[in-house]
């Protein structure tokens, strides 16, 4: 029998991280592909697929080989020639990261452009996982070409899980994020928000009032909140799941991502919601004790267990 696989669809970059002086540490991540780094570290016995599109030039090559090197396979993702990576760099104030990127013309931008090719990457995945970064890179003709072909994979059988992560400099304008982010999140299954961008984006006053919205169209719902605990909605329960307080964080880059990775691997695994919500605690506190977005996989792995 196949073993069904799992999936996340969007942009991974070249990443520019723990700064030293005029030296830097190049590494590669992106909020979906940083998900599935974790959630493939936790579940490694389902086959990885990051969707995407790629460019040819010697930075991309390196790229597909890192995810390779990995166990981390690209599907069909189209590799576009003359096409070539974007980049972001990670500014720390104390531990709390902010970014500069270079992304404008990024081969990711493309990922929707073979219709045919997403959906063979899409096929015969256990879950496919998306965020609103995917959605805000594509335009509106692209991001109905994704959410179809998303819609697809779902009435297929596929667990589809969104984060909405909004960042507003990718979009044109909030009422297009607001309708995009909707769209999505009416072939979501599992949704696994941050208040403080349901705040910006929708004007939610409380993280309660982010579940309740969502809870209209959505199943399983966690919105997590920084340094305060999750709410996590399933099952018409709900629950509090506190966070970790790390004493000593160094950048939290990708915390909210490596915890949707952890939740995630966890609910495949059989565990409830909260405890799966409790395990993703554990290792998104892991990932803001290293520079960068991404991990080691025994570092998750002994968070994940631990
Ligand atoms: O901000 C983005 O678009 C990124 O994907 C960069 C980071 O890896 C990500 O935001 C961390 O959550």
């Amino acid at each position: 029998m196949t073993v069904k696989g799992v999936a996340a669809i969007g942009e991974c970059m070249l990443e520019l991280s723990g700064r030293s002086g005029d030296s830097w540490r190049m590494g590669f991540a992106g909020d979906t592909f940083n998900t599935l780094w974790a959630l493939h570290a936790l579940s490694g016995e389902r086959p990885a697929t990051y969707i995407s599109a790629f460019g040819d030039d010697p930075f991309s090559r390196d790229q597909i080989d890192f995810l390779a090197g990995h166990g981390i396979g690209i599907g069909a993702s189209p590799i576009i020639a003359g096409a070539r990576p974007g980049l972001y760099a990670i500014t720390l104030t104390g531990a709390e990261r902010s970014f500069t990127y270079w992304r404008n013309d990024a081969a990711a931008r493309q990922l929707a452009a073979d219709p045919s090719a997403l959906e063979r990457s899409l096929k015969n995945q256990s879950l496919v996982y998306f965020s609103g970064i995917t959605l805000a890179i594509l335009d509106a003709p692209a991001r109905e070409v994704l959410l179809a072909a998303i819609a697809a994979a779902r009435a297929a059988g596929s667990l589809i899980a969104f984060d909405p992560n909004y960042r507003p400099r990718l979009w044109p304008s909030l009422a297009v994020a607001q309708a995009a982010v909707s769209q999505a999140l009416a072939v979501t299954d599992i949704a696994l928000p941050t208040f403080p961008d349901e705040q910006m984006l929708f004007g939610d006053v409380e993280p309660a009032a982010t579940g309740a919205r969502l809870a209209k169209t959505v199943n399983e719902i966690v919105v997590k909140n920084g340094e305060a605990p999750a709410l996590v909605l399933a099952a018409h329960q709900q629950e509090q799941v506190p966070a970790i307080q790390v004493a000593t964080p160094v950048d939290t880059t990708g915390a909210g991502d490596s915890f949707n990775g952890g939740y995630l691997a966890a609910r495949l695994a059989g565990y409830a919601p909260a405890e799966a919500a409790r395990r993703a605690h554990q290792v998104a506190a892991a990932v803001v004790q290293v520079r960068g977005a991404l991990a080691p996989f025994d570092v998750l792995q002994a968070a994940f267990e631990g």
